[in-house]
């Protein structure tokens, strides 16, 4: 079995470089109705890097990633208060586009959900609303996302096929891809691989260290030797609070907080 010690030796170190930051959350507090979801969360998520959110079940993870893009403000009952700076620019400004942060930052969910179209649609599906409909040009991207993605190669021969023809695995792989086809800055992942075999796994926590060059990816993750092998700072949350965040190295193997160490090491959760 992997330990969280041994996925950590198996990791690259982390790079002490100043990194720009791609989002930085000030005190942002987040409510459905009364119940306080977040509360004054303060993070710096620099670019380039695989940022994990972890705690236990209900401790705000889904609201922050949600967050990120305003998807959380589909439901009518939140209220939020504080800033989120994406490069630079609170997202909750009046005259911020929510559109327009849409097509920076991609987010791929818990179950793959892939449109009941083909592979090719499914992939050109964004570049078609962005009004691309030169043929030549979906094709390149469509190829370019597949490839960055991992799995043009599974699938190359047959992209008319419907994409719920499938597997688990390879449609999460064509949602990664979907994503990747809009040219984002940013990909929020919502625990991408717990509906995945171990195999399937495996390919997108490849996938994910190969995507941190070109993006900056943010992953809610249950799995601890998944958020030790493939991130490269960790925030760990409680009770909708950030009880600590810093290098995964630090957060696994010398957390400063006793509840940090306590949920690694399986005491709750
Ligand atoms: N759509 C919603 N409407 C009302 N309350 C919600 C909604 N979504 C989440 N909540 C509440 O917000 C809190 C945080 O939930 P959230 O889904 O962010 O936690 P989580 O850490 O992602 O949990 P899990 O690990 O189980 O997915 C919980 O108290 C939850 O009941």
């Amino acid at each position: 079995m992997t330990t969280i010690k041994t996925a950590l030796t198996k990791k690259e170190p982390v790079q002490k470089t100043d990194k720009k930051s791609v989002y930085l959350t000030k005190q942002l507090n987040l409510w459905y109705g009364d119940n306080h979801a977040l509360k004054n969360i303060d993070l710096d998520i620099k670019e380039n890097e695989v940022t994990a959110i972890i705690g236990p079940s209900g401790c705000g993870k889904s609201t922050y990633i949600k967050t990120l893009n305003r998807m959380v403000e589909l439901v009518p009952s939140v209220k939020t208060s504080g800033q989120i700076l994406y490069r630079d620019r609170n997202i909750f400004d009046k005259d911020y586009g929510v559109e327009e942060l849409r097509t920076r930052v991609g987010m791929v969910f818990q179950k793959p959900n892939p449109f009941p179209k083909s592979i090719y649609d499914n992939i050109a599906y964004g570049p078609r609303i962005h009004g691309i409909k030169n043929k030549k040009i979906l094709n390149e991207i469509v190829e370019k996302s597949l490839r960055g993605a991992a799995i043009w190669e599974e699938v190359k021969d047959r992209l008319d096929e419907n994409a719920y023809s499938l597997s688990g695995g390879q449609q999460q792989r064509i949602c990664i891809a979907r994503a990747l086809a809009i040219e984002p800055d940013v990909i929020l992942m919502d625990e991408p691989t717990s509906a995945l075999d171990p195999i399937s796994t495996l390919k997108i926590e490849e996938l994910v260290q190969e995507l941190k060059k070109d993006y900056s990816i943010i992953i809610v993750t249950h799995n601890m030797q998944q958020a030790a092998r493939i991130s490269d700072k960790t925030a760990f949350f409680l009770n909708g609070e950030v009880i600590e965040y810093d290098d995964t190295d630090t957060i696994f193997s010398n957390p400063s907080d006793k509840r940090t160490e306590d949920y690694i090491s399986g005491r709750f959760g």
